[in-house]
């Protein structure tokens, strides 16, 4: 995470006092911006599970919530693509890759998946992951925004390291679930697809290539869940953790 600290050589050189004063600068920046980000995204997140539980209150059904809710989803789920830009400009420490995996995932579920094929958008793997990721989601920037701010209620940080180990499996088997009852149609309509002939003379199947989505759940989600364990242990435990760089 950003600091306002900068560590310094020493030495009090007027370039070098500059430089540390630069530096101190863009750590106050740094951390200015990632509160309001994380209270935007925390906001956004709200409004979202509000809109959820106010709809399935008045209509009884989750049918039609996706429809009700999809411009909020889309626009803070799409927003979220920040939080790689933030590891990659070292505003955040942590790992661009790790963030780039999940953050890409959502996004493809969101744009490629839900939004293109309206036929899933009722099923009930649909409304899984979206109880799951806004749960986790508004624990996850609650819990930035307090940390930043120096005032982070334990049961917060609790809720953090703790809620994901029911909920990323189950967010997973809602995003699986869905993207199976996707298969059919996308073979039907060939949607995302390329046919030969074409004048680029390439061919590209989008049910082969969701299969393939699919099948990289298998090496990619243990790495998530175990860098989450890692941090688990390290935040509630203390436990200092060597992690390779990427
Ligand atoms: C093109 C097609 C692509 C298809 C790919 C298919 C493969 C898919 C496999 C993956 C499946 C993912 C499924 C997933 O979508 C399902 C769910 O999410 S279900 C819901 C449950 N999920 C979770 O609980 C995880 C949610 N996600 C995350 O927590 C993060 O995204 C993750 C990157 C996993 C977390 O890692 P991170 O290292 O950031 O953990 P920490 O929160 O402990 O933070 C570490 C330090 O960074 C600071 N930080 C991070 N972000 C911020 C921020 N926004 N503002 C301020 N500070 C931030 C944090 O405070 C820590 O700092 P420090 O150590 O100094 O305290």
């Amino acid at each position: 995470m950003a600091s306002s600290e900068e560590d310094g050589a020493g030495g009090g050189g007027s370039l070098e006092e500059k430089e540390k004063g630069r530096k101190r600068r863009l750590g106050a920046l740094a951390t200015a911006w990632l509160i309001g980000y994380n209270i935007a995204m925390t906001a956004g997140w709200l409004v979202l599970a509000i809109a959820m539980a106010r709809f399935y209150m008045q209509k009884g059904t989750y049918k039609g919530l996706y429809k009700t809710i999809q411009k909020t989803l889309k626009f803070f789920q799409t927003f979220a693509v920040l939080e790689v830009v933030h590891c990659a400009v070292g505003i955040v420490h942590t790992s661009v890759l790790v963030t780039g995996v999940q953050v890409s995932s959502r996004i493809f579920m969101v744009w490629f998946i839900t939004h293109s094929i309206k036929q899933i958008q009722n099923e009930e793997s649909v409304i899984l992951f979206l109880v799951v990721w806004t749960v986790t989601e508004i624990t996850r920037y609650s819990f930035y925004t307090f940390n930043l701010l120096n005032h982070l209620p334990y049961f917060i940080k609790w809720a953090r390291y703790n809620f994901f180990i029911i909920l990323y499996p189950a967010g997973v088997a809602g995003e699986l679930l869905t993207i199976y009852a996707a298969l059919p149609y996308v073979k039907k309509t060939g949607i995302f697809s390329l046919r030969l002939p074409n004048k680029y003379n390439v061919s590209f199947d989008y049910y082969y290539f969701l299969i393939i989505v699919m099948a990289s759940y298998i090496p990619l989600f243990p790495q998530l869940y175990f860098h989450m364990l890692w941090q688990r242990r390290k935040v509630l435990h203390g436990e200092v953790i060597v992690e390779k760089d990427d």
